[in-house]
């Protein structure tokens, strides 16, 4: 699990790592541009221009070291440096003074130098203006600087952070648009979340060794997963194992004209490996749940085309409700039951979400640690608007509290929340899982996962992370924009076999 840190935590971060490391802060710059470097060279042919934008703090000082070492590689650079009221930094000078080819280094101090700057021939523009230190709204030369690197065709990589973007609070005023953000050691809250992608672009995190210690005793509540957390928290399997104590789980989804989503929750959840499954569905929808699903036996509602009747929870491990079952009162009074019956925490995903939506006294019905997986309309529905992702995490977070439940707020990097207040995002998933169906994956696998006595908090982690993980094999196969979420079931298996 990788810490996400607050601007201030990263500044202490670095200072640390100086004082306790046998390290200078010059060669910890070094370190950094040279990480830079290398993944620059596997990614960018030699034959391009590069333009280097830099500030002159200490995101600047890496834009000089990476010139430098570039030259070394035989890229075409050209470097500007960008001068405002604020001094040097010292970093920034010593590695000033060791760029040997001083005629390729620019001064923009005023407009008039900045419209004679031409960055147009640069095939490649680093953004190496401003990093994490950014301390206020970018304003006069700097902002038509950033104006001027945005308004470019050149390809487009910022240097840790895109200059103009806070990385812990919302941003205002001219940002950087990176296509690729290269960030060292940790990942950064603002990457995560949907409205900074126009400036952060594709991003990678590299390591430039901070102080671990310090990384491990830094308080924060902001996780992005990893492959390894998963593996760690994923149940093995035991020579006596028999189906019925895999998991025994109600599946309530699917209704006249919408039994896809059942369907694909079921076998989801088979995939995922419950012993056994009883899919709930409306009488018409008997036989086609048995022709598509038939390692799940199947509990007949008393109505044809929708859910009216609740089935009992005697047991059962776990109970997942909502994918196409539809808003009728009928349903609703059945969804109230269902609740005021159950006691272990249940998988809500939906029309369940809408229907918790419509009726906010049914949250109080939840059982604690009920895991909720809405994507964002749904969330919206939950929790009124929100001013920006920010101010959305903090509903979500709110919102877990509230009603003692874990919310899987779906999407690229699904944040999952629990009723303490910490947030794990996603790593795993791509843009090809954007179709109708993969939310009804996810519920199957997550329903799966806690009949098989998996904690609320881990099913909900290990689910997405999975899906994710199933679904970037598929794309590999099916390509992003033929996927659909039948693929992502058949990953299943060797997504299972990869994280083991
Ligand atoms: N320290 C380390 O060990 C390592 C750090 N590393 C690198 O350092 C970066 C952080 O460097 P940093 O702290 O120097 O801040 P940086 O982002 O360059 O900006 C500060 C400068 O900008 C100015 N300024 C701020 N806002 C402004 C605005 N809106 N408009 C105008 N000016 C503004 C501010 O001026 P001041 O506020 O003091 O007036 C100051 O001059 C980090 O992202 C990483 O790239 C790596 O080398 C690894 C090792
Ligand atoms: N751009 C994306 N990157 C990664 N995962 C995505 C992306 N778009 C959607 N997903 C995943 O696909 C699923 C979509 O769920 P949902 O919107 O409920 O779909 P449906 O209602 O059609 O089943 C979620 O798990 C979400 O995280
Ligand atoms: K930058």
């Amino acid at each position: 699990m990788l810490k996400i840190l607050t601007a201030e935590q990263i500044r202490a971060l670095d200072a640390h790592t100086i004082m306790n490391e046998p390290i200078t802060s010059v060669d910890l710059m070094e370190r950094a541009g040279q990480a830079f470097v290398s993944w620059f060279c596997r990614h960018v042919d030699v034959v391009q221009t590069v333009g280097i934008i830099c500030g002159t703090g200490n995101n600047g000082g890496d834009g000089l070291v990476i010139a430098r070492l570039l030259l070394t590689y035989n890229y075409k650079v050209k470097v500007w440096i960008v001068r405002g009221e604020s001094k040097e930094s010292t970093d920034f000078t010593a590695n000033l003074n060791r760029i040997a080819t001083k005629h390729l280094v620019n001064e923009i101090s005023n407009e008039q130098e900045l419209s004679s700057s031409d960055f147009t021939d640069c095939h490649v523009l680093i953004d190496a203006l401003f990093g994490t230190g950014l301390s206020r709204k970018v304003v006069g030369l700097q902002e038509a600087v950033i104006k001027k690197m945005n308004d470019t065709t050149a390809y487009k990589i910022a240097v840790d952070v895109p200059s103009g973007l806070q990385i812990d609070k919302p941003s205002i005023g001219t940002i950087f648009k990176a296509d690729f953000t290269l960030t060292f050691q940790l990942p950064k809250l603002a990457f995560l979340l949907p409205e900074n992608f126009q400036y952060v672009g594709n991003w990678q995190v590299v390591r430039i060794g901070l102080d671990k210690k310090f990384i491990e005793t830094s308080d924060t509540k902001h996780f992005l997963l990893e492959k390894k957390d998963v593996k760690a928290i994923l149940k093995p399997r035991n020579k006596f194992d028999h189906k019925g104590n895999n998991g025994k789980a109600l599946l309530i989804a699917g209704s006249y004209g919408k039994m896809g989503a059942a369907i694909l929750a079921a076998r989801a959840a088979m995939r995922t490996g419950l012993g056994l499954l009883t899919t709930h569905v409306p009488s018409a929808c008997l036989t086609i749940i048995q022709n598509s699903a038939p390692e799940s036996m199947a509990s007949v509602d008393g109505h044809e085309h929708y859910f009216t009747t609740t089935p009992s929870c005697e047991d059962i491990d776990a109970v997942g409700v909502g994918p196409g079952i539809g808003l009728h009162n009928e349903t609703k009074r059945a969804f109230e039951k269902l609740l005021q019956q159950s006691k272990k925490p249940l998988v809500v995903d939906a029309d369940a979400i809408t229907l918790l939506a419509n009726h906010p006294s049914l949250l109080l019905l939840l059982p604690p640690q009920s895991i909720l997986t809405p994507h964002p309309g749904e969330f919206r529905r939950l929790v009124g608007d929100w001013a920006n992702d920010f101010d959305r995490l903090e509903k979500q977070k709110n919102f877990s509290k509230q009603i003692g439940g874990i919310v899987v707020l779906k999407g690229a990097h699904t944040s999952i929340t629990s009723p303490n207040g910490k947030v794990y995002f996603n790593s795993s998933g791509n843009p090809g899982m954007a179709t109708a169906g993969s939310g009804d994956v996810l519920t199957g696998m997550i329903m799966s996962l806690l009949a098989q006595g998996y904690k609320p908090l881990d099913a909900a982690i290990v689910g997405v992370f999975l899906h994710g993980w199933a679904g970037d094999l598929a794309v590999r196969k099916m390509g992003e924009i033929s996927l659909i979420a039948s693929d992502i079931i058949d990953f299943i298996p060797p997504a299972y076999h990869d994280l083991r």
